[in-house]
């Protein structure tokens, strides 16, 4: 009697939390975004992430795009855009309208964990361990207020900013300081429907404001939002404007967010796009898109 081998096909729990975790990011348009994409699925692979890259792509992704990441190895979920109320608002950029539709992701309910990437962001070191950080808090880098973007804030406007809080201080008259402000190019948290729920009604009563779907987490999120270190998402005019707050050597992700440094569309020509560690970083972008061995399939050479 030949013996019966029982196969255990259940999985030990440190899997079973790992398989519900996964790296998101957003495409929109029919534009060179998907170009963002595929560097960043690329630079996941590189680094040996863990987790699968699912794109959560609105419905003017044309099917030829989403092709090219199913070939690359991302999960492509159709969302539906997300639009903030009608009101007369100047974002800081016109397009910011389209990124209200990001909020959609916290209905990914197969999955209990999400570490959100933007398109123009590039992963240069393994940064599997955000996925262990403590549940029930919203996690990100703050951002900069330096940048003629925010010339519309009192911050701006008397030369404050989180990233050096002790060089112009806050005016007692002026109450208190903003509170930490993320960048919400990158962000870590928890698909929960009940909160997919309330940002959407919240949504529904807050006017837009110039850095759309960014200000909107930064106030929804305020009482759970934790910094993490610049590390896990370098805004690029971070170096220019706080070079004493950057280790580039030790920086796992950069965000291609000045103008002019988007990698698939750079001139060189805005201002700062011309300095040596602006033109290395678009250079290490370029050579992971181009590196045909970080494919999913290599290419049999
Ligand atoms: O036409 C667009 C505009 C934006 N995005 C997505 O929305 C994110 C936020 O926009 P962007 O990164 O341009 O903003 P920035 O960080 O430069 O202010 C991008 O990274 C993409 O993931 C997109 O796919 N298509
Ligand atoms: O829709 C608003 C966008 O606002 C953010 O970008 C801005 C903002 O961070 C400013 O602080 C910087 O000055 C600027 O350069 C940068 O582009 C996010 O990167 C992006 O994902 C998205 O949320
Ligand atoms: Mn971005």
């Amino acid at each position: 009697m030949a013996p019966t081998i029982s196969i255990d096909y259940s999985i030990n729990s440190t899997e079973k939390a790992h398989q519900g975790r996964a790296y998101v990011t957003f495409l929109a348009g029919d534009g060179d975004y998907v170009k963002g994409v595929v560097g960043l699925a690329k630079g996941l692979r590189k680094v040996k992430s863990a987790y699968p890259l699912v794109v959560a792509v609105l419905p003017d992704v044309p099917e030829e795009h989403r092709e090219i990441l199913r070939s690359q190895g991302c999960v492509v979920r159709e969302i539906e855009p997300v639009y903030p109320p009608e009101d007369q608002v100047s974002y800081a950029r016109d397009y910011y309208i389209v990124n209200y539709s990001k909020l959609r992701i916290w209905n990914f309910k197969e999955y209990n964990k999400v570490v959100f990437l933007d398109a123009d962001i590039q992963v240069y070191g393994n940064i599997d361990e955000l996925f262990d950080l403590p549940d029930g808090y919203m996690h990100g880098a703050i951002g900069c207020f330096c940048e003629k973007t925010w010339s519309h804030t009192p911050q701006y406007t008397i030369g404050y900013c989180q990233q050096c809080p002790e060089k112009v201080k806050w005016p007692a008259e002026m109450d208190s300081p903003p509170p930490p402000y993320y960048n919400a190019g990158m962000f870590v948290f928890e698909p929960n429907l009940a909160t997919y729920h309330s940002l959407l009604e919240s949504l529904k009563v807050t006017p837009p404001s110039a850095f759309a779907e960014q200000d909107f987490l930064n106030v929804f999120f305020e009482k759970v939002f934790k910094p993490i270190p610049l590390v896990y998402n370098l805004i690029m005019s971070v170096l220019w404007r706080h070079p004493e707050n950057v280790d580039l050597g030790k920086v796992k992700v950069i965000h291609y967010c000045a103008p002019g440094s988007k990698p698939w569309k750079f001139t060189g020509k805005e201002a700062f796009m011309d300095r040596e560690d602006v033109k290395m970083l678009v250079k290490k972008w370029w050579d992971i898109y181009d590196d045909e061995s970080l494919d999913l399939k290599p290419k049999s050479t």
